[in-house]
């Protein structure tokens, strides 16, 4: 069933249903005034028109397949349709902590494989473009349209580009709510996603798991069933939601909070990013950004972990200086 504008193809009742109640991004042409507007004052916006990543709306399972290369790509697997990201370098700090998913690492060939009998799990094919791709897929990325990120990344004085991930995922997979420290223009190749965005001013609705969990920068908030009772704000959340198709451009503000699925029963999704460093403020104004003072929060728990050693200490002394004296 067609909906939305122009020839997109989805059936906007074929995504899942949440608590909360969102509201639209605006969808704007990449020459329109008010989208360098809208980015320059970090705010998400879907930018058409870009031709950013036309040379891949061909990177269909058969393309891939042909050039992709014979390397070695990382997979997660799931036993549900969540995929929450964790950092394995940090599962030290915390014995306890069971993966949610599993990192396999396999050839294309064998990921193809696993789409067409997945059996009751799930896979998500999540890897850094390299150079281990085959010659056709660099002439492809060569192709990008890198006037446009290139003059977008001096405008805003953004940091380097650090990586492009692709992402080929099945449908209904869920990426869940989690912020990055980098700027990120997400490039949309084959198939739909919705995006759930939360701006970083809900940090305190959105409880992300400690600085030192594998699973710091997401949030601890099970969407398809929140514990209003551990995390009482999480009925203020207030969302922005956007379904993008092929040749969409969603910039995507470092620091906001993104959910993000295929379209459930739809075809599998393609898509590459491009995250850059945050750009470097040389004098420091006031007031401060939200964004700074979340980059003082992770700061300052990570100075009193380092200097109390032991997670189970934090609360009582951040009470001791708050409560009483602060509140
Ligand atoms: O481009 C983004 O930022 C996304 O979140 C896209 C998301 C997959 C990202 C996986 C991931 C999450 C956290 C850290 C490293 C990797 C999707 O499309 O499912
Ligand atoms: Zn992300």
């Amino acid at each position: 069933m067609a909906s939305g504008s122009g020839d997109r193809k989805y059936d906007p009742n074929k995504f899942r249903k949440y608590t909360f109640d969102t509201e639209p991004i605006p969808r704007l042409h990449c020459y329109h005034p008010d989208t360098d507007r809208l980015i320059a004052n970090e705010r998400p916006v879907v930018i058409t028109d870009t031709h950013l990543a036309d040379t891949a709306l061909k990177w269909d399972l058969e393309y891939l397949a042909k050039h992709l290369g014979s390397g070695q790509h990382t997979v997660y697997r799931s036993k549900t349709h969540k995929f929450k990201y964790y950092d394995e370098k940090k599962i030290k700090n915390l014995p306890s902590f069971t993966p949610p998913t599993q990192v396999l690492r396999m050839t294309f060939a064998e990921f193809l494989d696993k789409l067409r009998n997945p059996g009751k799990d799930r896979y998500y094919l999540q890897q850094a473009l390299n150079d281990t791709v085959g010659k056709q897929l660099v002439l492809d990325y060569l192709g990008f349209n890198w006037d446009y990120v290139n003059e977008q990344q001096r405008k805003f004085k953004w940091g380097p580009l650090t990586s492009n991930l692709l992402l080929v995922g099945m449908p209904g997979n869920v990426t869940p709510a989690h912020y990055d420290e980098q700027q990120n223009f997400f490039a949309q190749l084959r198939g739909y996603k919705r995006v759930l965005l939360f701006p970083p001013e809900q940090f305190g609705c959105l409880y992300s798991h400690p600085i030192h969990s594998p699973h710091d920068r997401q949030s601890q908030v099970d969407f398809d069933a929140p514990d209003l009772a551990r995390f009482p704000r999480f009925r203020e959340v207030r969302g922005h939601k956007v379904v993008l198709g092929p040749g969409d451009v969603l910039y995507i503000p470092m620091y906001w909070w993104h959910h993000v699925e295929s379209l459930v029963d739809s075809e599998v999704t393609v898509s590459v990013n491009f995250w850059y460093k945050g750009g470097t403020v040389d004098k420091i104004e006031y007031p401060l950004s939200i964004q700074q003072k979340v980059a003082i929060m992770r700061n300052i728990e990570k100075m009193l972990l380092e200097a109390l050693h032991d997670p189970d200490q934090m609360a009582p002394l951040l009470c001791d200086i708050v409560k009483g004296r602060y509140d």
